[in-house]
């Protein structure tokens, strides 16, 4: 039996990272992938769909010229120039072979095909056992969550796969999903000159974040022509001929489009990566692990298998740990407790920390301060394309902030100064002292402390 000191399943952002510099410093590695080195992320994923996000603002932009700065001739949308770059730039036509270089002569063995725990110490893939001395690290990551809806599979629907490979755009569609799949590639697409509808089951858009976000953004995707149904249920999905889905709403009413989006949340699989045979139960939604991202003796998980935020970000500072873990080195233990997320729709909505409800839920005293991006210096200055907010979640027991909300444009880019607030548990005081530059977006967090009274 071949031994290894370090085995990782699923070789995405946080295996891949723990791969590759574990076997960078020198440890015996084995890195297992059934599909692409890398993972979702750079080839079906954020890069790709930021990729999507970056072509659909350029032509939002350029639509905007005319109440700015006059006209660069008709704007006329080219999905071919998106498609190229998707396969030739960001992900060489979904070949992997420059990551997988990139891990073997860091000193990793890499195998394809589908690992699983045979046991303590034990990894098998595909009938092949092999030894492992120091830790296994599963890293298997997540799978689109298909509803179980009537007729579902009988048609041919896209996932975020089918969206990201495309070569040419349906005339129409319908996005079962209003979460941040559902949103990012809705508007891209509508930008596109797709005719699109979002049905969401929910009674809101993006429904993790602050419900004022929610409510922006479902004013501009209706300003933009996307057509938003929440609170709606779907009874059935059909084929009409060759030419149509029908997606069936309950009530009845049908919708038609050439083609349907599923973005229903994603799905894990515990048991199929063998994690029961180290005790873990396998019908759970996510791997149970402790603050070093343990889940039994020399069994580690990270990422999206965590269920602690189905982010890169989040995979990748996961296996930052777990590195030291298997080094033995000291560090600090997971903290989430400033966890940050931005969905890259026009404007960006980029939070941190808690959302309002959830500070309640947790029984803090809780104060809030807002303020519309619009109403700020750099905002109004903006013009089209200003909508957004900048909303404080503070505990006003401890005078910190634990949690914010930034819409805007660059509203992603805003939010790191909220980030660091939260993080660093900067006292609310301290912000209200400090000096923040005219006229930039940022400034109006300012602003929104004021609110906070
Ligand atoms: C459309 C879309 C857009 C996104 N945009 C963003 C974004 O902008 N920012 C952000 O932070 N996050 C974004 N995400 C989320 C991000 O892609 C994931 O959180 C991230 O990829 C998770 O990383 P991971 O390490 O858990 O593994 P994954 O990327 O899920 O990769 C897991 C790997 O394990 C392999 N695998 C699974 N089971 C086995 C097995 N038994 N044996 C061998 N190999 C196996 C799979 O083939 C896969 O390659 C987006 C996701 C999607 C779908
Ligand atoms: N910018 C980013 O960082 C980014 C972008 C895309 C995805 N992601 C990650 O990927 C994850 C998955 O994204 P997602 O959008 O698929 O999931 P999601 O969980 O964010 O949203 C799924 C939505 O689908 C709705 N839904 C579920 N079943 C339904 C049904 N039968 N009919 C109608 N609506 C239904 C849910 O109510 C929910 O609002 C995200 O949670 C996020 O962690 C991140």
């Amino acid at each position: 039996m071949r031994e290894f000191d370090v085995a990782v399943i699923g070789m995405g952002p946080g295996g891949e990272h723990v791969a590759g510099t574990l076997a960078e410093r020198g440890l015996r590695v084995l890195g297992i992938e059934r599909g692409l080195v890398g993972g979702e992320c750079p080839y079906w994923g954020c890069v790709p769909t930021k990729m999507m996000i970056r072509a659909a603002d350029a032509l939002a932009e350029a639509r905007r010229l005319a109440q700015l700065a006059g006209s660069a001739g008709e704007v006329r949308p080219d999905w071919s120039v998106v498609a190229r770059r998707i396969r030739e730039e960001a992900t060489d036509s979904w070949d992997d072979s420059v990551a997988a270089e990139r891990f073997t002569a860091k000193g990793g063995t890499l195998v394809r095909g589908t690992g699983r725990i045979a046991g303590p110490g034990r990894v098998e893939v595909d009938g092949t056992t092999y030894a492992v001395t120091r830790g296994i690290v599963v890293a298997t990551g997540s799978r689109p969550a298909i509803p179980p809806i009537d007729g579902l599979s009988d048609v041919d629907f896209w996932t975020n796969h089918d969206a990201v490979e495309a070569e040419e755009l349906p005339a129409s569609l319908v996005v079962l999903g209003g979460g941040a799949i559902g949103c990012e590639l809705a508007q891209v697409l509508a930008r596109f000159g797709v005719e699109v509808t979002i049905v969401e089951g929910g009674d809101r858009l993006l429904a993790k974040e602050e419900p004022e976000a929610s409510e922006a953004l479902r004013q501009v995707f209706e300003r933009e022509g996307i057509a938003v149904r929440t609170g709606a249920r779907v009874a059935r999905v059909l084929r009409d001929g060759t030419a149509a889905v029908v997606v069936v709403l309950e009530g009845g009413e049908e919708l038609r489009a050439e083609r349907l989006l599923v973005a229903t949340g994603r799905r894990t699989d515990v048991g199929e990566v063998g994690l029961g045979a180290v005790g873990v139960d396998t019908s759970a939604r996510a791997v149970p692990v402790d603050d070093r991202l343990r889940v039994a003796p020399g069994v580690w998980a990270v990422g999206d298998l965590t269920g602690k935020g189905a982010f890169t970000h989040v995979s990748m500072y996961q296996a930052g740990i777990v590195i030291r873990e298997l080094l033995d080195e000291p560090g600090p233990a997971a903290d989430y407790r400033a966890l940050p997320r931005v969905t890259f729709t026009d404007p960006e909505i980029g939070a941190v920390g808690l959302t309002e409800a959830q500070a309640r839920e947790a029984g803090l005293t809780v104060r809030t301060g807002t303020t519309a991006t619009s109403s700020s210096s750099r905002g109004w200055i903006h013009g089209p394309g200003n909508e957004g907010l900048i909303t404080l979640v503070a505990d006003a027991d401890r005078g910190v902030l634990v949690g914010a909300t930034a819409m805007g444009p660059a509203g992603g880019e805003v939010l790191g100064a909220l980030c660091v607030a939260v993080h660093a548990q900067v006292p609310i005081d301290s912000l209200r002292s400090m000096i923040y530059a005219y006229p930039t977006f940022h400034r109006g967090i300012e602003d929104a402390l004021r609110d906070l009274g």
